[in-house]
């Protein structure tokens, strides 16, 4: 697991180049998105560079979760915070991003369809990943299965909470359940790139990287990610037990080294 300490646009310039270079090196690559507020500073790179040529003409995309029962039309359904974030501005083709299906009337099904979509397509190149305060990714919430795969699950009152400022500041909005890519699935991604950012995170990312591997901290299992790339902040760094030893780490990557 590499651990960046830099500042936060400093780290959404990394993931954009770790997507960029997949991109240039194979245009058909596949990505993993995720929602929340972590990722959108990358989003807005890889905005600016398509502008700037990078075209994502030919890549896929699969996202992480989406809230179950949210209508169509939502703009917090995250098929279309996705949309809005990204899909639209860049030049990915119609239907190339690929979400579970909330509305559906057989949600097993639907995971299970979507689990087949992700394998279909030969897998995840690279997912990106926030973190939650409780050390959930996608919506793996504490207690998941390290081996999960794409299901239902309810979501914690803390996470509710933690996302009511999506929903107009009130929990009540927040949906109850969701359809979550698994540990298992996220795992099954060929780099995972977690972006956090602010002092909320910090026991998180101190659990992630340095605690036990554990289904009560779900994101310890990407200790065992033969690929794990954890981006963080000064705030989001500050109970890491290691600190000074990944900023010298960092300082003396050699140049040539990508993520
Ligand atoms: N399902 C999403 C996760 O994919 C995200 O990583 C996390 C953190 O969100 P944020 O980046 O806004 O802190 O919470 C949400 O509930």
């Amino acid at each position: 697991m590499e651990v960046v300490i830099a500042p936060a646009d400093e780290l959404a310039r990394l993931a954009a180049d770790a997507v960029e270079g997949l991109l240039r090196a194979d245009p058909e690559t596949v990505l993993g998105l995720a929602t929340g507020s972590s990722p959108l500073a990358v989003y807005d790179e890889l905005a600016r560079r398509h502008k700037d040529g990078l075209s994502f003409a030919r890549a896929r995309a699969f996202m992480l979760d989406e809230y179950v029962g949210l209508s169509a039309d939502h703009p917090e359904r995250y098929r279309n915070v996705i949309e809005k974030e990204i899909a639209s501005r860049v030049d990915l083709a119609p239907g190339a991003v690929q979400g579970p299906d909330g509305l559906a009337e057989d949600l097993p099904a639907a995971c299970a369809a979507y689990e087949q979509a992700i394998a279909d397509a030969g897998g995840v190149d690279l997912q990106i990943l926030g973190i939650g305060t409780d050390g959930h990714i996608a919506f793996n919430e504490p207690g998941s299965s390290l081996a999960s795969r794409t299901r239902i699950k309810t979501l914690t009152k803390q996470t509710r909470e933690d996302n009511a400022r999506f929903f107009g500041g009130s929990v009540e909005q927040v949906p109850r359940h969701c359809l979550t890519q698994g540990l298992a699935t996220i795992m099954s991604a060929r780099h995972l790139v977690l972006l956090a950012t602010g002092r909320a995170k910090a026991e998180a990312v101190h659990q992630l990287v340095e605690g036990p591997v554990s289904a009560m901290w779900p994101a310890t299992i990407m200790q065992l990610h033969p690929h794990a790339t954890v981006l963080v902040d000064d705030a989001a760094a500050s109970r890491l037990q290691l600190g000074d030893y990944y900023r010298q780490t960092y300082a003396d990557k050699p140049a040539w080294q990508g993520l």
